[in-house]
């Protein structure tokens, strides 16, 4: 998807992200007003300097004019280079808040297929690229000014020798187009070098644990270097071609006008049709082509360089975002959930197939099967990560699409396996997502009923203790019970629990289950079972086999007609005892 947008070259929805996006216009204009203020004072310098050289040095109004308008141009510099920095902040700014909101807002299935490192350099490189589009708008219309006004003068200096410059603007139309199609393709390339480069790092980072425990360091080094090679033979590539192409290539139009002023300029003074005061002014007139020429070239492969950064940028802000507003509201007496013929597929292949089943409210039903079933789908499906495909998923007799998104998923609280937690204090991960004031007491109320109180008081700084990245410097044990203590300070009518597999230790699955004894009391379950204790004293099991329920039941009877369900409960009590 990045490699389609960055190949393409597309004007009008370049500009329409402007217009659409809140865009600190005052500031930019007024830069512009400055630029343009600029551009005028120093088209008149060389006028007042040919005036000087044709011998009113002395008289007060040119030199004070000189002087005044040459620290006059200073100050505007100054001012307008203030200002477009100052919206360019601004203008960045509210990319990345609305970047950053829009992400929170997306679906579940959007996080599937776009890799954090991408979304990443979104929201940090290319919404920095896109503002300094407009402030590059400052080296268009002073080049625009320029040239034009530089033209104009010179013709009214010398229309022979303006003439003989004529040739000139087609080649220069040519080199501009030419270069700002290689920056274009050439800018993609380093690019998509860059966040290959950084993704890979950010990824292998972030997975130290495997590297390590498979002794990779050394396999991981050199892929490492691949991705720092590649990206620099890109940088070296993009020099080679500035240095050996662009730049010779537009050096040609400043060596041409050397060439026209100073042979052709010579044989016109020689002729008596211009003083030399008059050359001198013409030349610097023709000097200041050169530099409105670069600065519209610049200009213009920069703007073709952020084409591809505004694309990706407008493409995350055009996407649709969940949808929370709906009328029913959720707050209606607990109800069952029925699935009735839910079929649901993340690809092509249904993982889910006509599964019909209810989940009685106030009591626990176990999910059993083998890997990769699709139990953890039925959660997704709860949750509304996904939309069935088939089917329909009811709250009573509301269909759960209907019903307010935010407040359907407050009344759930979901516990996995592997209970990640988020960078901060013990505090602020128990807390975490509550949205209202929380008393110490309530904190350490949970603590105690998840379990996890004893194992705080422990460690240095308790409740204040930091969990590290990802909850890295607790146990599996551990971090599963501070998200069973988070659970129950959001106190869920519903509670989705992935249960530890027999890879905790004894002891600590022992902990983990006394804290979710405690936290399912009174709350309708619906729980992934591994462990025998809570598939025994479950309502019901529903045993899954392919995506398709393959049978519903308490555990004798499902023990004696499912096979199974009587292969899974052998292979946990040899596995587990
Ligand atoms: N985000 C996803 N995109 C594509 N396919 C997926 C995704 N998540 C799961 N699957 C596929 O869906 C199928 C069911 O997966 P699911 O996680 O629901 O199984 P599970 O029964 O919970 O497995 P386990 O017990 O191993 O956790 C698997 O074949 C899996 O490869």
């Amino acid at each position: 998807m990045e490699n389609r947008i960055a190949t393409k070259q597309r004007w009008m929805p370049f500009i329409k992200f402007f217009l659409k996006n809140k865009v600190p216009w005052h500031l930019y204009i007024l830069s512009y007003l400055c630029t343009i203020a600029m551009t005028s004072i120093n088209l008149k310098l060389p006028l007042l300097t040919r005036d000087m050289m044709q011998g009113k040095i002395f008289e007060p109004g040119v030199v004070w004019g000189f002087v005044g308008l040459t620290v006059a141009a200073s100050i505007i510099r100054a001012l307008s280079t203030t200002l477009f920095e100052f919206g360019d902040s601004k203008f960045e700014l509210n990319l990345k808040t609305n970047l950053w909101s829009k992400l929170m807002r997306m679906p579940m299935k959007y996080f599937n297929y776009e890799k954090p490192s991408g979304l990443v350099s979104r929201v940090t490189s290319d919404a920095q690229k896109v503002p300094n589009a407009l402030s590059v708008v400052n080296s268009i219309i002073g080049g625009v000014q320029g040239l034009v006004g530089s033209i104009i003068i010179m013709y009214g200096m010398s229309r022979s020798l303006s003439m003989l410059m004529i040739p000139l603007i087609p080649w220069t139309m040519f080199v501009i187009w030419f270069i700002g199609r290689f920056e274009f393709k050439i800018g993609g390339l380093v690019q998509n070098k860059f966040s290959a480069m950084t993704g890979f790092m950010a990824e292998r980072l972030g997975s130290m644990r495997l590297i390590k425990s498979f002794g990779a360091e050394g396999k991981e080094q050199k892929s490492g270097y691949e991705t720092v090679e590649n990206f620099f033979k890109a940088e070296l590539y993009r020099a080679k071609i500035f240095s050996f192409i662009q730049q010779p290539i537009a050096k040609t139009i400043d060596i041409a006008i050397l060439l026209l002023v100073f042979v052709l300029g010579a044989q016109e003074v020689g002729a008596g049709r211009l003083e030399v005061a008059d050359l001198i002014a013409f030349y610097m007139y023709a000097e200041m082509l050169l530099p409105s020429i670069f600065a519209l070239l610049q200009a213009y492969q920069y703007i073709k360089g952020v084409q591809g950064s505004a694309a990706k940028i407008g493409e995350i802000l055009e996407s649709d975002s969940e949808v929370f507003k709906r009328e029913k509201s959720f707050s209606i007496p607990d109800s069952d959930i029925n699935f009735k013929n839910i079929s649901f597929a993340y690809t092509e292949k249904n993982v889910l197939n006509d599964l019909t089943f209810t989940i009685p409210k106030g009591k626990v039903t176990a999910i059993v099967g083998p890997s990769g079933s699709g139990k953890t789908t039925i959660f997704n499906l709860l949750e509304r990560f996904y939309k069935p495909g088939n089917g329909i998923i009811t709250f009573g007799d509301i269909p759960i699409e209907d019903i307010h998104l935010d407040e359907w998923r407050k009344a759930i609280g979901y516990v996995p396996q592997n209970s990640p937690l988020l960078s901060g204090t013990i505090r602020e991960n128990i807390c975490y997502g509550v949205g209202r004031e929380v008393s110490e007491a309530e904190i350490m109320r949970a603590a105690k009923l998840a379990n996890a109180y004893d194992f705080i008081r422990e460690l240095p700084g308790k409740f204040d203790a930091e969990v590290g990245e990802v909850g890295g410097k607790l146990s599996g044990g551990e971090r599963q019970r501070i998200a069973i203590a988070r659970t129950i300070i959001k106190d869920p009518d519903y509670l989705l629990l992935d249960e530890a597999t027999c890879s905790l230790d004894a002891r600590a699955e022992q902990e983990v289950q006394k804290g979710l004894k405690n936290l399912m009391k009174g709350r309708t379950t619906i729980v992934i079972a591994h462990n025998m204790r809570t598939i025994l004293d479950s309502d019901q099991i529903i045993v899954l086999s392919d995506g398709a329920v393959n049978g519903i039941g308490k555990h004798e009877e499902l023990y004696k007609i499912n096979a199974i369900y009587r292969q899974f409960v052998d292979l946990q009590l040899k596995e587990c005892s």
